[in-house]
């Protein structure tokens, strides 16, 4: 496999702050990485870093292939202003200015590329609306849209279903095993283990100045969950309760 980011005994945080030490972890290429822990564990500081927008306190991030143009990447719907006066086609080309150009107009293939994306995303009825008309879910598949016409080789999604019901998350989960397969690297900070368990590879935990990081199976075990302060040991108990597997308690 192919990394697209080679992380090395990275410690990250702020001046006042350590999140966590030690993590060392490739990106691959065709994995989906789930980013998990606590509130204020660090999740989006970690995207925001893979972002390039925050230096590492310690420690080495490369890319063995070159940092690509391109990252793909969707904020938590709480830092997106609806009020922005665009509609929904127009918010989801501008994924797309890298291959048209800013100012030069998308032509009838760019228009059709934005076109198959809103489709994809379940919204193309929806193209001429304004942003501020739209729900919660239907925002979050405009903004999905947009990824998709980043063609990005590195998506960051950070809390994707956190607004979503149960069919739209099903139908952006789609999109997501799409990307894997195309043989893109997909980081997903999530908070529900369930979401997590059939849709990705791989898994950092964040949480009590550590990052545990390896398979889903290897990281999502009750005693790293509790240790870590995802949960509580009652709440472990309850949610694998009867077996030791990880994967049975994804349904409970
Ligand atoms: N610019 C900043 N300066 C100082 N501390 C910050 C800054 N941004 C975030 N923090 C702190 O860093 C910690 C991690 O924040 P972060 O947003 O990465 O957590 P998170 O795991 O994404 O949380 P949540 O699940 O609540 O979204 C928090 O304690 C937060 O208050």
């Amino acid at each position: 496999m192919t990394a697209v980011v080679e992380i090395r005994n990275l410690a990250l945080g702020y001046p006042e702050l350590t999140l966590f030490k030690h993590l060392s972890l490739d990106i691959q290429a065709g994995t989906t990485l789930a980013v998990l822990g606590a509130n204020g564990s660090g999740k989006s500081t970690f995207v925001k870093m893979l972002l390039g927008l925050m230096d590492p306190l310690a420690g080495r991030v490369t890319w063995p292939a070159g940092r690509p143009q391109e990252v793909g990447y969707l904020a938590q719907l709480t830092e997106f202003d609806r009020r922005f006066p665009i509609r929904v086609r127009d918010l989801a080309a501008m994924g797309a200015w890298r291959g048209f150009g800013l100012w030069s107009g998308l032509g009838r293939t760019g228009r059709n590329r934005v076109a198959a994306a809103l489709e994809e995303a379940g919204i193309l009825d929806l193209a001429d609306r304004s942003l501020h008309t739209l729900s919660g879910g239907q925002l979050q598949r405009a903004l999905f849209a947009r990824v998709i016409l980043q063609d990005a080789p590195l998506v960051l999604l950070d809390e994707p279903f956190a607004a979503v019901d149960q069919s739209t998350e099903a139908h952006l989960l789609s999109i997501i095993d799409r990307w894997r397969a195309e043989g893109r690297a997909v980081v997903l900070v999530v908070h529900d283990l369930s979401s997590v368990l059939d849709h990705c590879s791989h898994a950092v935990l964040l949480g009590g100045g550590m990052a545990a990081q390896g398979t889903v199976d290897e990281v999502l075990t009750p005693g790293r969950l509790v240790a870590q302060g995802y949960m509580s040991e009652s709440q472990a108990s309850w949610m694998f309760r009867g077996n030791s597997q990880q994967r049975e308690a994804a349904y409970v």
